[in-house]
């Protein structure tokens, strides 16, 4: 058992309740503990009980940093899509101003964070298969295990209101020490019982980026991205849990999320970085250009060649670097990339990948970054707003948080944002997965729809589904 002892919370929250009174409105108690390694996965799951529908997961791919959250203190939200970024960022600083923060530790992703994410398009016309998330939607986690290079911080969230008192301390203390005894144990996972696969008209689909191309020749834009759908039904449920835990094994190399909202979950495993802020460094990363891997070392090396000299993807992956660039320079006194793309391998597929760093001038948040960034050409096209047009208008699906940003950040303004693409919505026993290319003039829709098919391969087998 991870035990608590200290009882720094028991005052915190009693120094809560009078500031509560004092300015007559709710404040928001938060703690932070190291405590002995527990494994997040292990903690996450354990949440089903209590906390079903209540949770979210986060690991960057160097496993450096993973987030797990339980239950919901505290949410921010927006359904406007003018200033729907400013407005989480307006909303969590309200949150912070009045805030009580006991935290020793000082580390990044300790302490009050928010977890959460923006859709893709606020203008595209939503269905129903996204009602359950927002066009902005950010949880507080009433309870938060953070592992920065394997050592374990937890972290306790409380709103205290005015009406407050001791008992209120009583409450959290019992809960999260019953919380911290359920995470040591092994969890029992389902199994995952796959019956149909759908693939969302595919003809049309092939069609749409034969016409998007076709349009290319007498208008500015040179690149749009275009997604698909996979619907996938099964026999029992679907377990967030069973699926994560699938995620973590086999793709290793990439973000993990899994962000639960009203009983739905969006969870996917993404090789690409929207932006990461630590202090006055940033990080974000070009990621577009793909290819499939070897079936032996040889065939890998040659298909890797041969995407670092094909012109067609070597444009696809241009465009996001020079906007990436132009963006980070807007807000960044250095910007630091290389001049050729390298190949990111992963499990299934490769791609071409540029890394950018740059140093922050003060005072810009991460949130503008995202704003700013989103969507980059890997994601919505060339130019942006041209690029989103058409995608709005020709693009048959919905595409709700899927290739938008996914992330966290703390009450200093650490955190990050991952492209939230190689992701499916799960809904009860249904799940639909989603998955894009970038068109450009040179595309081929055949090629493009096998490119996307690749890409519904990393979600497809952690759902049990056989790989086609
Ligand atoms: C759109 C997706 O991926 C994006 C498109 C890529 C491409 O077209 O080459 C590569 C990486 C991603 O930026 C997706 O996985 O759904
Ligand atoms: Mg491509």
């Amino acid at each position: 058992m991870v035990a608590i002892q200290e009882t720094e919370l028991r005052q915190g929250i009693l120094d809560g309740i009078e500031r509560a009174k004092g300015l007559s409105q709710s404040i928001l108690v938060s703690e932070v503990h190291k405590i002995d390694r527990i494994d997040p996965f292990h903690f996450f799951a354990s949440g089903r009980e209590k906390y079903l529908g209540e949770r979210f997961f986060w690991k960057d791919p160097e496993g450096e940093q993973i987030l797990a959250g339980l239950g919901i203190c505290g949410q921010i939200q927006s359904d406007q899509a003018a200033d729907r970024f400013f407005h989480v960022e307006k909303e969590w600083k309200r949150f912070m101003e009045s805030a009580l923060v006991f935290n020793k530790y000082n580390l990044n992703g300790t302490g009050p964070a928010i977890f959460g994410g923006f859709s893709f398009d606020p203008l595209k016309k939503g269905t129903a298969l996204w009602s359950k998330f927002s066009e902005a939607l950010f949880h507080i986690p009433k309870y938060m295990l953070t592992m920065i290079k394997g050592e374990a911080y937890f972290t306790t969230n409380v709103i205290c209101t005015q009406h407050d008192d001791l008992t209120l301390f009583e409450k959290v203390s019992r809960e999260r020490q019953e919380l911290l005894s359920r995470a040591v144990v092994k969890p029992a996972l389902a199994q995952l019982d796959l019956k149909e696969i759908v693939e969302i008209e595919p003809e049309a689909w092939k069609q749409t980026v034969t016409d998007a191309v076709k349009g290319f020749e007498n208008s500015e834009l040179k690149k749009v991205v275009l997604a698909r759908e996979l619907r996938l039904r099964f026999e029992d449920e679907v377990q967030a849990e069973r699926v994560l835990a699938n995620l973590l094994d086999h793709q290793k190399a990439s973000f993990i999320f899994a962000f639960e909202s009203n009983g739905d979950c969006f969870i996917g495993a993404s090789p690409e970085r929207l932006v990461k802020k630590d202090g006055d460094s940033l990080f974000s990363a070009c990621l577009a250009g793909s290819i499939a891997r070897g079936s032996t070392p040889e065939e890998d090396e040659k298909l890797g060649t041969e995407l670092l000299t094909d012109q067609k993807n070597l444009i696809e992956h241009q465009y996001v670097v020079d906007m990436i660039k132009e963006a980070m320079e807007e807000t960044c006194d250095e910007v630091i990339l290389p001049e050729q793309p390298a190949l990111m391998k992963m499990k299934y597929i490769q791609h071409l990948y540029t890394p950018v760093i740059g140093k922050n001038r003060e005072g810009t948040s991460i949130l503008h970054l995202v704003d700013r960034l989103h969507p980059t050409p890997a994601l919505g096209g060339l130019p942006k707003q041209a690029a989103i047009e058409k995608i709005r208008e020709i693009e048959q699906l919905d595409r709700g948080l899927y290739a938008a940003p996914v992330g966290w950040m703390d009450y200093q303004g650490n955190g990050e944002f991952a492209v939230a693409i190689r992701s499916g919505l799960i809904q009860g026993n249904e799940a639909s997965l989603f998955a894009g290319c970038g068109v450009v003039a040179d595309s081929n829709a055949e090629s493009e729809y096998k490119e996307t098919s690749i890409k519904f391969r990393p979600m497809l087998t952690a759902l049990g589904g056989k790989i086609k």
